[in-house]
């Protein structure tokens, strides 16, 4: 019989040298760096699923969280990393050092197993991984003694498309408090069904809101179907419609669906129109979940005739979602607002075919989760301007602050608004009024 062929060593070490440990691999941290990566390349988090698929729910979470804490701290990152660097790193060893220097300064874990966990992942990454650790590992050593620099840099700034529109409209201090706000990312807010609540504190506006999540499935009242995950802001955009029951109410451009659930739990009959199966099917799932009921259509709004004329609709436009960056993070990376002139002319299309469905008399709210006023403040004008004998609904709702109404009658919410609360999503929201008969 034939010897097999003896193997070769992998590596030749010196006589008496210790071996290298092989690097601890932490399913979390590694996580995390894929999702960063993707957001490098241009794909937001929730265009990732599959990032995250094979850890267990508890790393799952924790990656997503480490990846959203960089996300929020990149620049600040970077500031504190780029003078202790004599080169530009590869992508994925500056997203390690990013990953570090968060840990260390902004989430505060110890110095010790950070460095280590930060030069075994870098490790990991192959030879050319092998060959930046000592140099990570001595970039880290000295960024954990930064506290006190990191406490005092500015919050992430907004990106130009975004920041000069909005210092514009309110002025530099409410571009900071807005970016301050983004830092300190969105508490779990929830609406509950009518007679019932749902768990954390009650808000002025009526929505209820938890600062540490956990687990939302495992909350009191989500299995009963008590309450669905619906930000504070987003909220008052039906409470401003204020569906009654028996009503016919449109919702267009409705999943996932939180607004939807709001007009199906009082009382109304509901309509809900969008393009997308995949976001429709979780507004399914929430519907059983509750126990309501909703027709759902899937379709282009603009091509949708409903068999009768809606007393309300809700339009819940497609927009930049600039409002929701507290959630969002990787927005400003991804985005760089050339959507914006293609999003504020299907907005105005929106709007003049709602009207154009509403029975007369009929009530239309409009809302954009963005905080550029050219999809909300201009939209509202220029509606007023293109439908003569449109009238504006009084905005007479709990929680709300004069300041927050505009001079046309709609309603500025910001996320620096509640800043002791914890903010809120940034939305534009208005209601009008079609006349009785046109003129
Ligand atoms: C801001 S989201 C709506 C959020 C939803 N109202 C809620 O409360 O959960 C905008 C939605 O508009 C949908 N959309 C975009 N263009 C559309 C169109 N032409 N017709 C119908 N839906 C559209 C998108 O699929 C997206 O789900």
């Amino acid at each position: 019989m034939n010897k097999p062929p003896a193997r070769k060593p992998r590596s030749q070490r010196p006589p008496g040298q210790a071996a290298t440990p092989p690097p601890r691999v932490d399913a979390a941290r590694k996580g995390a760096l894929r999702l960063l990566a993707g957001v490098g390349q241009g794909l937001s988090l929730s265009d990732q699923p599959t990032a995250l698929a094979r850890l267990d729910p508890a790393e799952r979470a924790r990656g997503q969280r480490l990846a959203l804490a960089v996300l929020r701290n990149i620049d600040r990152a970077d500031a504190l990393l780029v003078p202790l660097l004599s080169r530009k790193p590869r992508p994925e060893v500056l997203d390690a050092l990013r990953l570090g220097v968060v840990e260390l300064l902004e989430l505060g874990e110890a110095p010790h197993g950070v460095v280590n966990a930060v030069v075994d992942l870098v490790r990991g990454m192959g030879p050319k991984g092998c060959a930046a650790a000592g140099m990570v590992n001595a970039v880290l050593r000295k960024v954990a003694g930064q506290s006190e620099a990191w406490a005092a840099l500015p919050p992430e700034m907004m990106p130009d498309w975004l920041r000069d529109p909005v210092i514009a409209a309110w002025g530099e201090d409410v571009a900071l408090a807005i970016e301050t706000a983004h830092q300190q990312g969105a508490p779990l807010d929830m609406t509950a069904q009518p007679g019932r609540t749902a768990p954390g504190e009650k808000l002025p506006s009526g929505s209820y809101r938890l600062r540490e999540a956990g687990q939302i499935s495992a909350l009191p009242g989500f299995a009963e179907g008590d309450w669905w995950v619906q930000d504070a802001a987003a909220a008052m955009a039906v409470r401003l419609l204020d569906p009654q029951p028996g009503e016919y109410v449109l919702d267009i451009c409705a999943a996932p669906g939180g607004k939807t659930l709001q007009i199906a739990a009082a009382g109304a009959q509901v309509t809900a129109v969008d393009l997308s199966a995949a976001r429709l099917a979780r507004l399914h799932e929430n519907l059983t979940r509750c126990r309501l009921s909703a027709e759902v259509v899937v379709g282009d709004a603009l091509q949708f005739t409903p068999d009768r004329a809606p007393d309300a609709i809700l339009l819940d436009a497609p927009c930049s979602a600039t409002g929701t960056i507290r959630r969002h993070p990787d927005l400003p990376l991804i985005r760089d607002g050339s959507a914006l002139a293609g999003l504020t002319a299907l907005q105005a299309q929106l709007i003049d075919h709602a009207l154009s469905l509403l029975a007369p008399g009929g009530r239309l709210v409009f809302a954009t989760c963005s905080l550029l006023p050219v999809e909300g403040e201009d939209q509202l004008a220029a509606a007023l301007q293109r439908h003569p004998g449109l009238s504006v609904l009084p905005v007479d709702l709990p929680g709300i602050a004069p300041d927050w109404l505009t001079a046309q009658g709609g309603l500025r919410l910001r996320p620096d608004h509640w800043p002791d609360l914890g903010g809120m999503d940034g939305f534009f929201i208005a209601g009008l009024r079609k006349p009785l008969a046109p003129r």
